[in-house]
Order: structure tokens, then sequence, then C-alpha cells
């Protein structure tokens, strides 16, 4: 759902950010010292004018600023986010827009915008690394491209359940399978399982980690809450799962139960913030509407207490997937308008392959993600 300068109260101004890329090269713009936030560098972009849908300013802006027309570009919405700089008050609406070869060949060589800044093409990694000064507000956006174009989830413990020693095959099909170097949710869901404890989620995770130090890790937030608590022991596996380990992750109950939890005496509630990691970055599951929104302020509240921010959500069912039999698919359209609505990246899953990035992308969704399909055979 487009939202309209006219929306926000008057004091906050309302800007339309363009993180342009062409593959793994990132376009960065040089603010002059007499402006807002001057001598840093920027994303391309401005005000969103009253009545004016942010991607249309957005597309405006890039005309203006650096004369490339990307009315025809696939423009996918990373996210929202507020910030108080104290004198000035903004909302940044951030899309991320890739570039074709041909724009970049006509383009890519320019050294100054058509205002006179000074323009500078800077690889992914030079950026994520902080290499370039940017407004503090920009390292959320950053913390939002961190987020690989896929993410792999590993099987629950129970599809091995057949096995004499379910762990043990859990873990040994896992260290075989992962592909190189991926983003890896560990979600072993042990406690759908009797007799498991959290102390063997816990061990099955950090034995992961060990075996595959290539792998980036997202682990549930009870459990990367305890790997985190138990690094003061300065333990080397332990050590090492601090490395790797790059969110923590909400189910869409456990993020519910967070939003409505004040009202019924939950433990983990809006009213008990350390109930979730203030140390990692978030990543939640989410179905609907409700959740979107729930996560919509979950990730307003981490911003505003200064906690690592939430670096996406997962969206899903969005088609029928072997693993969620029961489960009833969004379908692509309905998806895509639910992606809308949320102020951090949206990854889709559920019954994808990895050969669907790019229909994803035009939905609206910044990564993909699954089980089955992403492992290696
Ligand atoms: N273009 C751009 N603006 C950003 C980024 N990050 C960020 O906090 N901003 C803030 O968003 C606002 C952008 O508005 P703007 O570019 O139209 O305004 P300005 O201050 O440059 O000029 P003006 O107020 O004289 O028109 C500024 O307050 C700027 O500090 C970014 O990456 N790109």
């Amino acid at each position: 759902m487009p939202i309209h300068s006219a929306q926000l109260p008057s004091s906050i101004v309302n800007v339309a950010v363009a993180v342009i890329h062409y593959q793994e090269q990132y376009l960065l713009g040089f603010r002059n010292t007499a402006q807002h936030q001057g001598n840093r560098y920027e994303f391309v972009g401005g005000k969103i004018d009253p009545d004016e849908a942010a991607i249309d300013a957005l597309i405006r802006e890039v005309g203006e600023e650096i004369g490339i027309n990307i009315s025809n570009n696939v423009a996918v919405k990373l996210g929202r986010l507020h910030h108080d700089y104290g004198d000035k008050q903004v909302c940044l609406q951030v899309y991320k827009v890739a570039l074709t070869g041909l724009q970049f060949e006509q383009h890519g060589h320019r050294q100054y915008g058509l205002e006179g800044q000074a323009l500078s093409w800077v690889s992914k990694s030079q950026l994520l690394a902080g290499d370039y000064p940017l407004p503090a507000a920009n390292q959320t956006i950053l913390a939002w491209l961190q987020l690989p174009e896929q993410l792999i989830i590993t099987y629950p413990l129970a599809h091995f359940i057949e096995n004499p020693n379910a762990s043990e095959a859990w873990l040994t099909y896992h260290q075989q399978h992962l592909p190189q170097g991926a983003w890896v949710y560990v979600r072993t869901k042990a406690n759908a399982i009797k007799a498991i404890s959290q102390q063997l989620e816990v061990q099955l995770a950090k034995q992961l980690m060990d075996f595959r130090p290539d792998i980036d890790c997202v682990l549930p937030n009870n459990i990367g809450q305890t790997l985190i608590a138990s690094k003061q022991d300065k333990h080397l596996s332990c050590y090492q799962a601090n490395q790797q380990l790059k969110a923590c992750h909400l189910t869409h109950t456990e993020l519910m139960d967070w939003f409505t939890g004040a009202t019924n005496g939950l433990e983990c509630s809006q009213k008990n913030p350390e109930c979730l990691s203030a140390d990692q970055p978030l990543l939640i599951s989410c179905h609907d509407a409700d959740s979107i929104h729930a996560a919509n302020q979950l990730a307003a509240a981490r911003l505003q207490q200064q906690q690592p921010p939430v670096i996406g959500i997962f969206l899903s069912p969005v088609l029928a997937t072997q693993t969620h039999p029961n489960d009833v698919p969004l379908g692509w359209d309905k998806w895509s308008s639910l992606a809308q609505i949320a102020d951090m990246p949206v990854i889709a899953l559920g019954g994808l392959s990895p050969m669907m990035v790019q229909q994803a992308t035009q939905y609206g969704a910044t990564s993909i993600a699954g089980i089955r399909q992403f492992m290696q055979s």
C-alpha cells in the first residue's frame, strides 16, 4: 500500500531512497557540507511531495539526480523506517533497484550527478563494512542489505524420527547437504518431540556450526539467547557460534504472544523486552496482515530502543508445499499485497525452488527460502 506524505505528521520528512546497484556494485552520492547530514555518503533519493506515491517520487528523484530512467526497472521495497536526528525527523521509504547492463554501461562511468554531487560505485562488501560513512538512519538499510538472495531452512528433527538416532541423522544430513556459504535457519522443532530437551537443540545448533564454519546461521530466539549467554565461557565452539550467528528467529506464535502477551500475562510480552534478543537482529515468520502489523510494531520499537533491527520476515506459504501439506497457500497475488505492508525486507517461503528468485522479485520479495529444493544433492 503506497504511503503518501500527507498521511504522516507534517514535522516528519518523508523521503524516497533508491539503493541502486548493478550486480555487487552499489551507487552512492556525497552530501555536501551545507546539506542535512552533510559530508556523508547517501543513497540517491529525496523528499516525497504531498500526495505523491513513494514509488513515483523514487522514479522522479533518480531521474532528477542522476538522469537514469528507472520506470521500467523492478524496484523492490526493502522497508520503511523512521529516524529522529534531533534537528529533523525522517521517514525513509527504501527500494532496491537493479540496473540493467545497458544502463550501467551508459551511466556507470559518471563521476558527478545532475546536481553536481560526487558519485561513487562501491562494492557491496565495502558498503556493508562501513567504509563509506552514511547518515545514522542508513545503518538499518545496511542491515537489511545483508540478507542474501536465498536462505535455507533445516528439516525438523521429526523428519529423521524413523532413524535409530534421529539427532545424529539430522546432523549428518545437514552437514552434507547444506550449500557452501549458505544462510541457514537452523530449526530442529525438537520441542515437537517429547523427551527432547532445549539443551539438545542448543547442542545440535553448536555442532552444526562447528562442523560447517562456512555457513551463517539464524537460530530460534531461545537457542540464540542461550548461545550468546554461553559465549562467556570462552569455549571455542561458542566463539565460532557468535561469529556465525546472524539473527535470532521468532515464530508467528512467538511474535503474536509478544504482541498480545501483556494483556494475557505472558512472560514474553511488549512489557518484557528482555525476552527477545537485544544483541542480535531478528527474523520473524508471518502468515497474515495481523502478524505483519505486529512485526512492524516490533521493528519500530527496536529502532527506537537502538536495538539491532528486524532484518526481514518470512512470509508464507506462497505455494503448496510437501513439508506443510495442510497449509492453504496464499498464492503470489495475495502474497504480494501482504508483502507491501511490511516495513522490512520480505522473504518468500513455501513451495519455491531457487530457480524462482526472479519471479519472486517481481512480486516484491527481496529473498526466497525453502527446505527440500534448496538442499544440495
Ligand atoms: N537522499 C537520501 N537522504 C537520506 C538518506 N539517509 C537519510 O537519513 N537521509 C535524510 O533524508 C532527507 C533527504 O531529504 P532531501 O535530500 O530531499 O533533503 P536535503 O536535506 O538534501 O535538501 P533540502 O532540505 O535542502 O531540500 C535528509 O534529511 C537526509 O539527511 C539517504 O541515504 N539518501
